[in-house]
């Protein structure tokens, strides 16, 4: 269970689903909805998984859904299966969110950096054009 406390504390998400169970899919895109209202800034680093991938016989979602889904939230995909995690997919899902956490906040540190530097030099010149009038 997601509460927004827990949203709003978390640098990253996995949203999984059950591949057995379309409504819990169905449930993804309310989810994330609900994290980009909650979170900000927005565009939080998120995972999407289909559970339950040893289920196939009984599989009520496609891959391909499962894919596009991911498409469209511009995340990673990975269909797994907790009970048996043979290809260590599970660990590859956490492992590929810690990257897009690091890689998100690279990329922030770098743009705050910009914006101090821009109001450093903002600073500088109007002090420059005050002396020199
Ligand atoms: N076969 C299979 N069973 C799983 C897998 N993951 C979880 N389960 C089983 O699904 C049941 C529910 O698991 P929970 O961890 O309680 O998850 P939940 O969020 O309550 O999920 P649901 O009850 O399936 O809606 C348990 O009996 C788990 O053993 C999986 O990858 N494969």
């Amino acid at each position: 269970m997601l509460t927004e406390g827990h949203m709003r504390w978390g640098d990253g998400f996995v949203i999984v689903y059950d591949i057995t169970d379309r409504g819990s899919f169905e449930e993804v895109a309310p989810l994330r909805s609900l994290l980009e209202e909650v979170k900000k800034p927005k565009n939080v680093p998120l995972v999407l998984v289909g559970n339950k991938s040893d289920l196939d016989h009984v599989r009520q979602v496609g891959t391909d859904e499962g894919e596009r889904l991911a498409a469209e939230m511009a995340c990673a995909f990975y269909e797994c299966s907790a009970c048996a995690d043979e290809g260590g997919a599970v660990a590859e899902a956490f492992h590929e969110l810690c990257r897009e956490v690091r890689r998100r906040k690279a990329v922030q540190g770098k743009a705050r950096r910009r914006s101090s530097t821009t109001h450093v030099k903002q600073a500088i010149n109007k002090m420059l054009t005050k002396i020199s009038s």
